[in-house]
């Protein structure tokens, strides 16, 4: 049978305005795109946006995210090229419904009503460099983006990526703290990434699947300050010192062996998604309400003397229910602990400084 004419008009109609052209973002938006004549967000789900989303590792991210069946929304947020990301993952035929903001006049619309904020944005390293060396404009970025979560989504999870992790979980904290909406449960310190290599590299050295294998990793997220607590592996087994030198350190520098493999074209993406979006889901399946979900974080905490920590975590439907404490270290942990605690110190004490000045 022919189309009658008034239905001619109307595939005309909507082929004119899915011309990528006219790929909705927020501010210039099309009345027929996707996000407007489907769900609007409305199934069930969470809402989760990613603040750096058409970089390096907000690419990747965005794509499995999208494809995690707990999502309903997905925010995809950064300073350029959210068009194109938005337009590429929109086409995934998952769930969620994925919305584009550009620049920073868009980006309090971008977390208003956020379950869940991913924050990668910033620059990455190049060989020579520590994350440390990160600071001076990241600390900014963490510093605006997180002014923006308090004033439009304080309830929000908030997972920062953005290095050097060990100060910029700080100064998110003190962003809240000045907007009095600070929930230490809710600011969480990504470094997922530490134990997802500390599972593989450990499985390596025991012939194992790394799947089988949950090394806990504490302290923080960079050099002498990544713990991992190789007396705690499950399943419980022995190394040599040999096994334990070789594995602290390649643990403790994985970040500087895919920087120097990448030769200066940043730092680590791929698995960052892959460890981010793990973390995510973790998140995600707390607040649901699902039990036993335990992680490692990077959080405000009192498990040693220090204002902020990596150790293991329950998260729930609040966000963080539990910290767990160290548990018993061998000689070579404690050893580690206090190499580890020194740079902590100053790395929290620069975070802090930065907002207070
Ligand atoms: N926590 C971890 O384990 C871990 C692992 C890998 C990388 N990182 C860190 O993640 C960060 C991002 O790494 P990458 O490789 O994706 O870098 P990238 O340069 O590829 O991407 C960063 C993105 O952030 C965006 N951006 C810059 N300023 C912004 C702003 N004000 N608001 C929103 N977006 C902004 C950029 O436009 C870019 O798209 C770096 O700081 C890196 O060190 C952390
Ligand atoms: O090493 C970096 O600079 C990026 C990240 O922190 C990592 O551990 O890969």
């Amino acid at each position: 049978m022919q189309p009658t004419s008034n239905a001619n008009q109307r595939i005309a109609r909507i082929s004119a305005h899915l011309h990528p052209s006219n790929l909705r973002m927020e501010g210039r938006c099309s009345s027929l795109m996707g996000a407007n004549c489907r769900a609007k967000g409305g199934a069930p789900g969470f809402k989760v946006a990613i603040l750096g989303a058409a970089g390096g590792i907000g690419q990747p991210l965005a794509m499995l995210i999208k494809m995690n069946p707990l999502v309903s929304v997905l925010h995809l947020y950064d300073v350029v090229n959210t068009p194109g990301v938005t337009a590429d993952i929109s086409h995934m035929d998952t769930g969620a419904v994925v919305r584009g903001f550009l620049g920073q006049q868009q980006l309090e619309d971008a977390l208003i009503g956020m379950d869940l904020v991913i924050i990668p944005a910033g620059v990455p390293r190049k060989p020579g460099m520590t994350r440390d060396d990160l600071f001076n404009i990241n600390a900014g970025i963490v510093k605006t983006l997180c002014e923006a979560i308090a004033k439009c989504c304080p309830k929000a999870i908030v997972n920062v990526i953005s290095n050097p992790v060990n100060s910029t979980v700080p100064i998110a904290a003190e962003v809240f703290k000045r907007a009095g909406t600070y929930d230490p449960k809710i600011l969480l310190g990504v470094t997922m990434l530490d134990v997802v290599r500390a599972n593989t590299f450990v499985a390596e050295v025991l012939g194992l699947d790394p799947r089988d294998v949950d090394v806990p990793v504490v302290g923080g997220h960079a050099g002498v300050t990544i713990l991992p607590l190789l007396s705690q592996v499950k399943p419980p087994c022995a190394f040599t010192p040999k096994e334990v030198d070789y594995l602290t350190n390649r643990i403790q520098n994985g970040g500087t062996e895919v920087v120097e493999a990448k030769a200066g074209a940043g730092s680590a993406t791929l698995s960052m998604a892959y460890a981010a979006v793990k973390f995510a889901d973790a998140c995600l399946r707390g607040l649901r309400g699902d039990a036993g979900i335990i992680q490692c974080a990077y959080v405000g905490s009192q498990v040693i003397e220090l204002p902020f920590f990596a150790s293991k975590v329950r998260l729930g439907r609040n966000g963080i229910e539990e910290i767990f404490p160290l548990g018993p270290l061998n000689e070579y942990e404690r050893d580690g602990l206090e190499k580890a605690k020194k740079e902590l110190a100053e790395s929290i004490q620069k975070g802090i400084s930065f907002v207070r000045k």
